[in-house]
């Protein structure tokens, strides 16, 4: 049996709840009705499909932009979903990426682990979050998602690294360096490049986010939180960015509504901060949007588009006006699946609250009292790694 055959195995048992790291990730599947909601094999008229060209390019006209911000407002308050073309990446650029993703998830397990994520604290100098991730070491809703996946963060600060509590070399959450895998040796190189392409594609993409809402022209200021349009760039300006790198091997029990059948590739989620940008490789039928009426729309790839969502901290600077959308991902074909979402987040100590023409525009009562991106970020990445939440970071 292949490394990989033994560690599909192993996740599979854990699982359906036979084995030790089982018991305290005991399957409780949310059996809510959401869950069971028919999927929709196809829409009509599919996810929008957005042109950002015109926030990439400083010579465009007011027009073109206007035109761009309204098919995003309308995009944001319908599907919190779209297909993002005009970002400038070249097609043979993104297929290196996946290709580069797709041979590292090829490589034996030993390999692999030789840059395991560890917990932050401990002897081995982990930050609890950055490093590689084994077959059902994530947890989505209390679930193991079926998947392997290396994470990188923007780097922490080195002046503001703080000591962990074992000792030498350990550090706090989020604080530790990025690891890099050593095979393929071009990985690192082109994914590091990729990272400044993609982060310019976020910052146009926020700030178009701010025309769409209409929040009023540049204030040029150096104060954060000036409610203008360009309220989430400059919140965004040392973006706390997250790349993640999966791998999905095919389900043996996909999910299958009314059958208690639950295992899922990525369980239902939102994202956590402003604008995920996907990139994947062209299987369909596996990423799944559910709409308004709580049915569940597969969301398949458009050759050279990055399939964007909103996060919750856009969900909660618009007062709720666009929701950060439930998704998952069920992978029933009979070959790997990759995926790259790159996350482009707000800054670690960015103050969220609700803007308040968006609170006029809602309810009229802010649904958040405010909080750091950071905070939110550490209360996801603990449940994603513990079934109970600590809260010793
Ligand atoms: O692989 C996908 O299509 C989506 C992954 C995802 O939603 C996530 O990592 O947050
Ligand atoms: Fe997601």
């Amino acid at each position: 049996m292949s490394d990989m055959e033994a560690a599909l195995n192993a996740a599979r048992t854990r699982q359906i709840g036979g084995d030790n790291l089982g018991s305290s990730l005991n399957p409780t599947p949310d059996s809510g009705s959401r869950y069971d909601k028919p999927i929709v094999a196809a829409q009509e008229d599919g996810l929008p499909i957005i042109d950002i060209s015109a926030f990439l390019d400083p010579s465009s006209s007011q027009e073109a932009r206007q035109t761009t911000a309204k098919a995003i407002n309308a995009a944001c308050v319908n599907y919190g979903f779209f297909y993002l073309t005009g970002h400038g990446i070249p097609v043979s650029k993104l297929d290196e990426i996946v290709s580069l993703a797709r041979d590292f998830f090829s490589l034996q397990l030993e390999e692999k682990n030789k840059i395991k994520r560890f917990d932050a604290g401990g002897p081995e100098g982990g930050d609890g979050a950055r490093g590689y991730q084994g077959l059902g070491e994530n947890v989505t809703g209390g679930l193991q998602d079926m998947q392997e996946a290396i994470d990188w963060y923007r780097d922490w600060d080195e002046d503001k690294k703080e000591a962990g509590d074992g000792g030498p070399c350990s550090v706090k959450t989020l604080q530790g360096s990025n690891l890099w895998p050593e095979k393929p040796a071009e990985l690192k190189e082109v994914y590091l490049d990729y990272i400044e392409r993609v982060k310019k594609v976020g910052e146009a993409l926020v700030h178009a986010m701010g025309v769409a809402l209409d929040l009023g022209p540049p204030a040029r200021t150096t104060e954060q939180n000036t409610e203008d349009e360009e309220v989430f760039v400059r919140n965004c300006d040392t973006s706390f960015w997250v790349m993640r790198m999966i791998g999905y091997p095919p389900l043996t029990n996909p999910h299958t509504p009314g059958t208690g059948i639950d295992q899922f590739s990525c369980g239902a989620h939102t994202d956590y901060g402003c604008v995920t940008l996907l990139l994947t490789d062209p299987t369909p039928g596996a990423l799944q949007v559910q709409l308004k009426d709580g049915t569940w729309l597969n969301a398949d790839p458009i050759p050279g588009a990055f399939v964007v969502n909103i996060g919750d901290m856009i969900e909660r600077w618009t007062n709720g006006l666009w929701k950060s959308t439930m998704h998952r991902v069920i992978h029933r074909g009979n070959k790997s699946r990759i995926s790259v979402p790159f996350f482009y987040e707000p800054n670690f100590d960015a103050v969220v609250k609700p803007l308040k023409k968006c609170v006029e525009e809602t309810s009229g009562k802010p649904i958040h009292e405010g909080s750091t991106y950071g905070d939110h970020l550490l209360t996801k990445v603990f449940s994603n790694f513990y079934y109970s939440k600590r809260t010793d970071w």
